[in-house]
This record gives structure tokens, C-alpha cells and sequence, in this order.
């Protein structure tokens, strides 16, 4: 379902803006120009089908916030538009439970609230461990990432702390206090890192202590940030996004570096990483198999390259859905590979054969046309000289099977 955005806004041209900004971020905008018309309109719907209101500081029937008040009061995470920025202004707005501000000087701000309207919706999947023997602390911080939409967790002590990590794979983030019993936020962040990876972990030390110096222990120890206490909101949010930014975007790097371009199944790099992984724990039997489609060059010629790219997504998938359980990859062009462990031999061979037939069957159509396409597969067991030995024999007894006559699958 489509999550709308309450807007309330009297200016034509910001409610303009922020309509497209809205449709682009591919939510609905439900547009209102006063309290009044927001509060008929949000009456008649369900407060769950709305991401968030958006909502101006002014507007003639509601002169200082108080439709700030209304959405906050409606249980929607509320940001805040606003044309002053007077001090006063910024503190009437932040002392509410909003969300952010954003004040309109120019257009790079709406680029600001693309950004928001985005972090609201993942930060649903996102969990934030705040670590701090101060129970109020404790509460104010996570009070602060709720209304950020965040999942949170909570711990007085490191150990407790390290707990809720295992036990909540979705933990991103973690707020050390310094000062918590048995073993300092510094000494914890050193021991979480010896699991956790700066990639995987974001952690920022906080503390009310402004020694100098501890900025840099806190770094030196493994931290991304740190934040010294009393905190002001704003800067509390600034970096909770700037460190969960930075850990999608490492994510996201990954993600392309490890996958195929075309058809978004692991690359040839990611499969070695994987088996490699695998090899850790010895497997007591491994089996390799390298799949080439037949007499693809064919295809191409005949239907047009488009059309080529079309099947070989098409297969991908069917490679995705046959081998969840095991580790399969695009190796180039049109060859892919899948590596068992742990598996029967006959049993692989029962699931390749199942395969080859599965495709034989498929028909695809492409632009009205249908078309069917077959694969050849050298399959091997012999682990013995390791992976690169399996993939030289899986493709001797490929070979075997293209010059046998194809759509046929050649064993050890
Ligand atoms: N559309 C498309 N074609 C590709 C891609 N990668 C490789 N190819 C084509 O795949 C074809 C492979 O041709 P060949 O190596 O001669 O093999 P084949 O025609 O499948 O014949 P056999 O393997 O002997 O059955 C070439 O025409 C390549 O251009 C791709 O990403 N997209």
C-alpha cells in the first residue's frame, strides 16, 4: 500500500514543491492549507495508512504551531516547515516532539526533506542499542529514535549490551555511554569490535565528561562518532543519520560489487568469497556444476540482443528459485554456477537433472514472441584438488555434453 503524507501548508509554491518531492518519493500527498481542513480530512482516514505529516509552524487558523500540536497529538511522526527561524521559533518547535525542521531558505532544503521522508520509512527496519546505566538517559534517547521511527533496545551495563547484539541480528547501531558499570564504553566498544565490523556496526560514544581527549579514545577504541551530553536534538539526529547513511551506503556498495550487473545474481567474486567461507568448516562432500545455455549466440541473431538479455534474466531467476539452499552464480555470459556442500551426490544430481528439464519445458516470451531455450551442465564431485579443480572438470565434462548434442547434463 501507497503510505500517505499529511501535508499542511497555506504557500502555493512550497506546497507545490513538496507535492512532487512527495509523488517522487513514491508516497501519496494529502494536501490541506489549514488546521481545520487537515483535521476533516485525517478524521476520515486511518492514522495507520500515513508515513508522517508535514506540517508549516504558520498558517492563518493555527498561528503558532498549534497544527504541529494536532499531528503530534494524532500520533504522526511530525517535521516541521517553517518560514522563520528566529530563535525563539526553533525553540517552541523543538521543545514539541517533531521529528525535525526544516526551514524554507532556498530549494536545497526540500532536497533535505526527500532525505527524511525516506530515513522515516527504513528506519522501521533499523534497531538502535542505547547502552547507559542512567535509566532517564536511557528512556530520553530512545524516546528521541522512536519518534524517528527506529526499532530500540536498551541495556544498563556492557554485558547486557552485548546480550541484545546477539540476541537482535537487526542492531545497526549502538549509543555507548562512557561511564557504565564493570567495563567502560570505551573498554566495551574495543571488545564489540573484535566481532562487529565498522562495516556492519555503527557505534557512537557519548558522555557528559568533556576531558579532552576522549573524543579521540572514543575513535581510536573503534567508534564511528561520539556525542558529548547535554545534547541538543537537532545534532543528536544529524549524526543517528549520518551514521545509518553511512552503513547503507556501505551495504549498498557491497551489494553491487558482489552481484551481477544484468541479472543481480551473485558475481564470480562473490561465489569464491562464499565457497571460501564455506571451506572454513571442512564439508564432507562438495559437488560443482557449471550450466551454459545452448546455442545462445542463436538467440541473439535471431530475436535481438535485447531479447538475449531478457532470457538470461529470465534463467537467473530460475537459478535464484532452484538454488536458494546453495551458493549459485552468474559466472559470465551465459555460463553459471552452483557449488553444493554437504549434499548426496545423487541428490545434486537428481536436482541438476531437475533443472535441465525445467528448462527445456520453460517457454518465454519476449515482445509477443515465444521462445525456449535448453542447457548443458558438467557436473563434478571430486573435491580433491580444490574448487578451481572442480571448476576445470566441471567444464571438461561441459565440453562432453555440448559436443554429445546438448540439453544434457554429464557427470564424473
Ligand atoms: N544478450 C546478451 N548476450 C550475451 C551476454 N553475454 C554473452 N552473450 C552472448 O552469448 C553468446 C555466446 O555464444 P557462444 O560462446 O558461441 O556459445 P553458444 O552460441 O551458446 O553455443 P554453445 O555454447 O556451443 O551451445 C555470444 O553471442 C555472446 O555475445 C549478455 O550479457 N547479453
Amino acid at each position: 500500500m501507497q503510505r500517505k503524507v499529511l501535508i499542511v501548508e497555506d504557500s502555493k509554491t512550497s506546497m507545490n514543491l513538496m507535492r512532487s518531492l512527495i509523488a517522487k518519493a513514491q508516497l501519496q500527498p494529502i494536501c490541506t492549507t489549514s488546521l481545520v481542513e487537515a483535521k476533516h480530512v485525517f478524521s476520515s482516514s486511518a492514522p495507520e495508512e500515513y508515513l508522517c505529516a508535514v506540517v508549516d509552524f504558520n498558517l492563518p487558523d493555527a498561528p503558532n504551531g498549534e497544527a504541529i500540536d494536532f499531528a503530534i497529538e494524532s500520533f504522526l511522526p511530525t517535521i516541521v516547515i517553517t518560514g522563520s527561524l528566529d530563535e525563539s521559533t526553533r525553540t517552541t518547535i523543538l521543545n514539541k516532539r517533531v521529528v525535525d525542521y526544516i526551514p524554507k531558505e532556498n530549494a536545497q532544503v526540500y532536497e533535505y526533506l526527500t532525505r527524511l521522508l525516506s530515513r522515516l520509512d527504513k528506519n522501521k527496519k533499523v534497531g538502535v542499542l542505547v547502552v547507559d546505566d542512567s535509566r532517564v538517559s536511557r528512556q530520553s534517547m530512545t524516546a528521541l529514535l522512536r519518534r524517528h521511527n527506529f526499532i530500540t533496545f536498551e541495556a544498563a551495563s556492557a554485558e547486557q549490551g552485548m546480550e541484545s547484539l546477539r540476541s537482535h541480528s537487526n542492531i545497526r547501531l549502538a549509543i555507548i555511554d562512557e561511564n557504565i558499570p564493570v567495563m567502560s564504553g570505551i573498554q566495551m566498544i574495543s571488545e564489540l569490535r573484535k566481532t562487529y565490523s565498522k562495516e556492519d556496526l555503527g557505534i557512537i560514544g557519548i558522555s557528559s565528561d568533556t576531558t579532552s581527549g576522549l573524543s579521540a579514545r572514543f575513535i581510536k577504541s573503534g567508534a564511528t562518532d561520539y556525542l558529548y551530553k547535554p545534547y541538543c536534538h537537532e545534532e543528536f539526529f544529524c549524526r543517528i543519520m549520518q551514521n545509518v547513511e553511512r552503513l547503507e551506503n556501505i551495504a549498498t556498495i557491497r551489494r553491487v560489487s558482489n552481484s551481477d550487473y544484468l541479472t543481480g545474481l551473485p558475481n564470480r567474486r562473490h561465489f569464491f568469497t562464499r565457497v571460501a567461507a564455506n571451506l572454513k568448516v571442512t564439508p564432507k562432500s562438495q559437488s560443482l556444476a557449471i550450466i551454459d545455455i545452448d546455442h545462445f549466440k542463436k538467440v541473439n541473431d535471431t530475436y535481438g540482443h535485447d531479447c538475449g538479455d531478457y532470457t538470461l534474466k529470465e534463467l537467473a531467476k530460475l537459478v535464484a528459485e532452484y538454488f536458494t539452499d546453495y551458493t549459485a552464480a552468474r559466472f559470465g555470459g551465459e555460463e553459471f554456477c552452483v557449488y553444493f556442500s554437504n549434499t548426496a551426490p545423487e541428490k545434486v544430481l537428481q536436482i541438476m537433472e531437475g533443472f535441465r528439464k525445467a528448462i527445456a519445458n520453460k517457454v518465454l516470451t519476449f515482445e509477443k514472441q515465444s521462445l525456449s531455450c535448453t542447457v548443458s551442465i558438467g557436473l563434478t564431485h571430486k573435491s580433491r584438488g580444490g574448487i578451481n579443480a572442480m571448476i576445470r572438470l566441471a567444464d571438461q565434462h561441459l565440453y562432453i555434453a555440448k559436443n554429445n548434442g546438448r540439453n544434457q547434463l554429464v557427470d564424473d
